[in-house]
């Protein structure tokens, strides 16, 4: 779907697909360097990370496997909850794997403070995290995030992959939405 079919609901938008594209690329890139010769398994939260990860696996110029996990931790709103349950954990051991948990974004951190932990704790050989993009103002807890597409300021915003009340994951753009959407 593209921004002229979201009618009054989208505010503006922050990053149009090729910026995002190009990102990714550079992403990509450095990933590749940095994981060279390793044991590399990419771990993908569902769903926002759904469209990020299909993008950033294609960039990458060799093959590499994906596993994905669900976790639930906001519910309608637009605010964290800090509650999280595996909806749906990993197919494969990480025991001794790089993993590099792919996502959509970082807003309060609690999310990932929690995949993080619960991760950390199956024995891989490193655990790091590239996220698409981060919201630093609205942090909670301090995520050592190695890889961010950008940063962005406090605003909730919808697309590609992001939803809002599970509307709007498949707008090619993210962008911000009208406050009336959600007031
Ligand atoms: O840093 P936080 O404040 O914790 O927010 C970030 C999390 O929120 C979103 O997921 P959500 O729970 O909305 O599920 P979804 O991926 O299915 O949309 C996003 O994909 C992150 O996982
Ligand atoms: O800004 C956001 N948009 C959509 N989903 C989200 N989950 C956390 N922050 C956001």
């Amino acid at each position: 779907m593209d921004s002229s079919h979201m009618g009054n609901d989208l505010d503006h938008v922050l990053f149009t697909q090729d910026q995002i594209q190009e990102r990714l690329e550079r992403l990509g890139e450095q990933i590749w360097q940095d994981y060279e010769g390793k044991d590399l398994l990419l771990v993908g939260v569902l769903k926002g990370a759904v469209l990020v990860m299909a993008d950033l696996m294609r960039t990458l110029p060799g093959t590499v496997p994906m596993d994905w996990m669900a976790i639930s931790s906001y519910g309608s709103g637009t605010k964290s909850s800090g509650v999280v349950r595996i909806l749906m954990d990993l197919r494969e051991d990480i025991t001794d794997k790089h993993v590099l948990i792919v996502e959509d974004i970082i807003d309060s951190g609690l999310t990932l403070n929690w995949i993080q932990g619960n991760l950390r704790s199956r024995g891989p050989a490193s655990l790091e995290i590239c996220t698409l993009l981060r919201k630093p103002e609205a942090a909670k807890v301090a995520i050592d995030c190695k890889y961010v597409g950008f940063d962005i300021p406090n605003e909730f915003v919808v697309g590609y992959g992001l939803d809002y009340d599970e509307k709007y994951r498949n707008l090619r753009d993210i962008g911000t939405l009208a406050p009336h959407v959600y007031s």
